[in-house]
């Protein structure tokens, strides 16, 4: 055993909590672990389906063997498991596949929207051809033009009566799709979100359902310009494509009319609230956040905690041995902090995900009262969950020093596919302004309403200040989340506040919200900040669970929270809830929770139960194991197949048999 796996031994009887107990409270309970480790065992134990070192593969290496997984999933796995495309397993084999395989637009988003778009009828002729992927297909809504500002999609599709047919249009080159996932060269069908024209009237932006490309020979059909549109940070196994459409003709029967229909003689008939059409974002911003962006963090945290705990550099005490790097208080503070985030942002993720649910049961009963909310929740969570989390795994790489630099480590790679987080399903910053709107419209009606669900807690707005006058008392979840409370309160009070004086003083709107729109992004970071603790706080509370585990939590949350506090104490100091001297405790309170949760960091990794196959680090492994790892990795690197480079001889012989002649006394140097 190497020193470094002694070492994370080591550390593993130091800590004071069942680490079981904890990964069954993370999951959702004992049941869900169970379900878990089955689909994780079904697909570790299946080689073709196992995650292969991706680090030194080239982009095209990646999306074939991504093809090739996932083909093997749905012909071989998907079968012999019982799964299929809607199976309450389909998170756990997402999590254990790692993120390497292809289709997740297809059957993420395509197949779903074709659920909430179509008509039973649709629902009918499309569902099983797309779930038993006889057709392929993708979510064609971003332009290369437009992305964000879905009224100015450009892509039209105009009603002939005539021959009862759409003709699906680009009108110039900025129409053309743009970024949709498994369009490049997988997809032969898109949902394609279009501007209906009928009679030369615009009705907004509707789905069809598009063929691209043939059955037989997969080549685009007449009309029709499609392709990959090339490399990209991450998401090497996804191939988002270009498409571009000239006067296509599709029969009227493939929009789909779920929510509005076009009836043969063009009369247009709308079925629903117009903004159902943005359906399908909501529901991925409010899915989505768990397992791509905090799993991600997760993945992160595991590596970097690890690592810190085997890395011996340099001396704490002068003349005395050298010590891990995780007994430096400032790597403390790098890490345990993010921990602490993956705690609190994956229990607040999961608390909107069965809200989404909730509200999707109450729309099958017609209520669609409960949009306005969660579509602010959902995007406010998107941006500040995503920004939080990957901001966290790049100062986590930077934790680990030069080998987080390399791909090696894992870090990079699980990085570069996370922050897409912040910019698909909604650019972040438009994401933060979209929840400002509720937020303000909250606030306004605060004086005569009351309000309920995430924003009742604007109801009270008396003035107040904190009471804790020693830095223990910051560890009572109730005084932590009245502190983000008020925060978030007074921000919104004073933003709010300052566009209505802007607009009374002859500003318009529009104008009043842009001069505000700074101040409107970290209205929203309040509030979302103390949504997470408000929520982890709950959770906490209604947990039954052993001492040692509810105390871990209870130290988990705190973190979290006073992390939150001294990074944004100008904000607490400015609303006059906390003191200057109240922030110093707050920190201390922080600093005090690093040097008690050190003895339990691996174990509270360890609790999100990442397999070395879905870490896929050198540093980050289970056994610590790092240096050996390291080795055996870099001799697979493919400048490493021969001794002696190809490009070696081809453009550096002449100067090494140069130097050679020197140094033989040859020849002389002429410098
Ligand atoms: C089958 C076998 C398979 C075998 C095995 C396979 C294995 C693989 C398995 C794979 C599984 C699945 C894996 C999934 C993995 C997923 C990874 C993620 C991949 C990335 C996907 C990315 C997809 C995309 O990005 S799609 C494009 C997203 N685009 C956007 O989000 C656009 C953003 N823009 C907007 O949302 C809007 O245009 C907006 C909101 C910015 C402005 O709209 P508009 O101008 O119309 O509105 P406003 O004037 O601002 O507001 C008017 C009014 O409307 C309210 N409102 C706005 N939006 C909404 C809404 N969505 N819902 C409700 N209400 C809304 C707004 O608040 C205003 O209300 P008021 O009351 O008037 O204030
Ligand atoms: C990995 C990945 C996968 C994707 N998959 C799909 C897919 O499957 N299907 C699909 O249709 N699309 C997909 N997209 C596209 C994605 O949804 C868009 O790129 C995203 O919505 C952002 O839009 P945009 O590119 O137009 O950004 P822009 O809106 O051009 O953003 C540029 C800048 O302008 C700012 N900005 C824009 N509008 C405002 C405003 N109103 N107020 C303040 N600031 C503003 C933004 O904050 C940003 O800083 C994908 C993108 C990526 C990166």
């Amino acid at each position: 055993m190497s020193k470094q796996s002694r070492l994370l031994e080591e550390e593993r009887r130091k800590v004071n909590f069942s680490v079981e107990e904890l990964t069954n409270i993370y999951d959702g309970g004992v049941e869900q672990t169970e379900m878990k480790r089955k689909v994780e065992a079904a697909i570790h134990n299946d080689p073709e389906c196992r995650c292969k070192d991706v680090g030194m593969m080239t982009r095209e290496e990646r999306f074939n063997d991504g093809m090739r997984r996932t083909i093997h999933l749905n012909k071989v796995v998907f079968p012999r498991e019982g799964w299929n495309a809607f199976s309450k397993e389909l998170d756990y084999v997402l999590r254990n596949i790692g993120k390497e395989f292809c289709l997740g637009i297809h059957t993420g988003v395509f197949l779903p929207c074709i659920l909430s778009f179509g008509s039973d009828e649709q629902i009918a002729k499309w569902l099983p051809l797309g779930a038993q992927l006889q057709i392929i297909g993708t979510y064609a809504q971003t332009e290369l033009g437009h992305g964000t500002f879905l009224r100015g999609l450009q892509t039209v599709a105009t009603y002939d009566k005539a021959s009862q047919e759409f003709v699906i249009n680009c009108p110039e080159i900025s129409a053309m799709k743009w970024w949709p996932g498994d369009m490049g060269k997988s997809a032969n069908h898109a949902l394609v979100m279009a501007q209906v024209v009928i009679d030369g009237k615009k009705y907004g932006m509707h789905p069809f359902i598009v063929q691209i490309r043939d059955l037989t020979t997969h080549m685009p059909l007449p009309g029709i310009t499609v392709g990959d549109i090339g490399n990209k940070v991450g998401f090497e196994t996804t191939d988002n494509g270009f498409l571009h459409f000239n006067k296509v003709r599709i029969p009227r029967e493939n929009l789909l009319c779920k929510n509005s229909e076009v009836k043969p003689d063009g009369t247009y008939v709308a079925k629903t609230k117009d903004k159902m059409v943005y359906g399908s974002m909501v529901r991925l911003r409010a899915i989505f956040l768990e397992g791509e962006v905090v799993s991600a963090l997760g993945k992160a945290c595991t590596i970097a905690v690890r690592y810190s705990l085997v890395r011996q550099q340099g001396e704490l005490e002068p003349g005395k041995p050298e010590v891990a790097v995780m007994e430096y208080m400032t790597q403390q503070k790098k890490l345990l902090p993010y921990v602490a985030m993956t705690y609190a942002t994956h229990f607040a993720c999961l608390k909107l995900k069965k809200m989404y649910n909730i509200f999707e049961q109450k729309v099958k009963e017609g209520d669609l009262s409960g949009l306005p909310e969660l579509h602010a929740l959902s995007a406010g969570m998107k941006a500040s969950v995503a920004e939080q989390c990957t901001d966290g795994i790049e100062i986590l790489r930077k934790s680990c020093g030069g080998h987080g630099y390399s791909n090696a480590s894992g870090i990079p790679i699980i990085w570069a596919r996370a922050v897409a987080g912040c910019t698909y399903e909604g650019e972040n910053t438009v994401m933060y302004l979209q929840c400002a709107r509720y937020l303000v419209k909250c606030y306004n009606q605060v004086q005569t309403n009351r309000l309920h669900g995430t924003v009742a807690y604007l109801n009270n707005m008396n003035q107040s200040t904190c009471r804790v006058n020693k830095a223990n008392d910051f560890q009572q979840p109730a005084v932590l989340v009245a502190c983000f409370q008020y925060r978030a309160r007074e921000v919104i009070k004073s933003v709010a506040m300052k566009i209505n004086h802007l607009t009374k003083n002859g500003y318009p709107n529009h104008e009043a919200w842009n001069k505000c729109s700074v101040e409107l992004v970290n209205v929203v970071k309040a509030h979302i900040t103390q949504y997470i603790v408000a929520t982890f706080a709950s959770v906490i509370d209604e947990l039954s669970c052993s001492p040692p585990v509810k105390t871990v939590l209870l130290q988990m949350c705190a973190l979290y929270a006073l992390e939150n506090i001294t990074l944004y104490s100008g904000d607490f100091l400015k609303v006059g809830y906390l003191s200057p001297k109240q922030c110093d405790l707050a920190l201390e309170a922080e600093l005090d929770l690093l040097s008690c949760l050190r003895p339990n960091a691996v174990g509270l990794v360890d609790a999100f139960d990442y397999s070395d196959d879905l870490l896929q680090s050198c540093i980050g492994a289970y056994d610590g194991n790092v240096y050996e790892r390291l080795f055996e990795w870099a001799k697979k690197s493919p400048l490493n197949k021969t001794e002696v480079h190809e490009e070696t001889y081809k453009y550096l012989k002449p100067y090494l048999h140069a130097g050679r002649d020197i140094l033989e006394g040859k020849t002389k140097s002429k410098l």
